[in-house]
């Protein structure tokens, strides 16, 4: 790939996940970030150990070579909750422009099961005519007011959520405007559509309209595992579901082979929440970045 286009980023979620904070509390933030630089990254989502105080935070990631390149923001447009909703999206956004990051990703999680003990291939949600309005509005207004500040808006499609099939995408980029973006994440896609000829084309589909990707590998064995036992998405990541770059199941090839050639430029991030007690999260970095360097040439 292009190295003048691309920057590689990393995720705390190996180190400490959000989701089940139990997993990997014994790692402190300094040595995340620590860990990440020596791993050979550039850039890094946000954590709930990392300061929120850009005056703070960000001198604590320059002498580590690091910058915030994005970090999760949760909508609830489909169950009305707009108001809410727009008024934390402007905080987050003044954060994250002080950061100096360009995207705010974004997910829908009205009515997701991605943090119950629901089974995530069976249980998620549908949304109807009218929650698909919502949202759609919704997002088209967070694409505008990020514009405010030169930034851009990316969905996340997730598991357990009302925005994570192909045609689920597919409604979700139809009914939005061109100014909303799609942050694609490899993992969700694979585990969600079954096979890497689906993920794929939901990637060379949206290639113009993509701004952030997430580099996530999965175990095909764990993925069954939650199929036949009828497993949420939590006891899945638990139970290792997903894995870096070039450890799991995923053929990474094409999907670097279509992003240099559509000439996308940004940021691509890998993000692998595992178990850091039985997978450790520096060892893994070190591997990802290895691959990366190997197999896209970045
Ligand atoms: O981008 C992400 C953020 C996490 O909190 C989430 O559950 C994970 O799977 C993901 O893709
Ligand atoms: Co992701």
């Amino acid at each position: 790939m292009n190295k003048d286009n691309v920057r590689l980023a990393i995720a705390p979620i190996g180190w400490t996940n959000d989701d089940l904070p139990e997993l990997g509390n014994e790692n402190t933030f300094q040595q995340i970030i620590s860990e990440m630089a020596l791993a050979g990254f550039s850039g890094s989502e946000v954590g709930n150990k990392y300061p929120r105080d850009p005056a703070v935070l960000k001198p604590m990631l320059e002498m580590r070579g690091l910058q915030i390149v994005n970090a999760w923001f949760s909508t609830f447009f489909a169950k009305g909750n707009k108001a809410k909703t727009i008024d934390e999206f402007i905080n987050h956004r003044d954060f994250l422009h002080a950061m100096g990051a360009k995207v705010i990703g974004c997910s829908e999680q009205s009515r997701s099961i991605q943090g119950t003990d629901k089974a995530v291939l069976e249980d998620k949600p549908c949304f109807s005519d009218e929650e698909w309005r919502l949202t759609a509005e919704g997002y088209n207004q967070l694409a505008e007011l990020a514009a405010e500040k030169e930034m851009q808006v990316c969905l996340h499609h997730h598991m357990g959520t009302g925005i994570q099939t192909t045609e689920e995408i597919d409604r979700f980029m139809a009914m939005t405007n061109d100014n909303v973006y799609l942050l694609y994440d490899t993992g969700h896609a694979y585990y969600s559509e079954g096979c890497q000829q689906k993920m794929l084309a939901i990637l060379i589909r949206y290639l113009p309209r993509i701004n952030h990707v997430h580099l996530k590998d999965v175990r095909n064995s764990i993925i069954e595992q939650v199929r036949l036992e009828h497993l949420s998405f939590l006891d899945g990541v638990k139970r290792g579901t997903f894995t870096v770059p070039g450890d799991g199941d995923i053929d990474f090839e094409p999907v670097f082979t279509a992003l240099d050639k559509a000439n996308y430029k940004g940021w691509m991030v890998v993000e692998a929440e595992q178990d850091p007690a039985l997978a450790n999260p520096f060892e893994y970095a070190v591997k990802a970045r290895g691959y990366l360097r190997d197999k896209a040439g970045i």
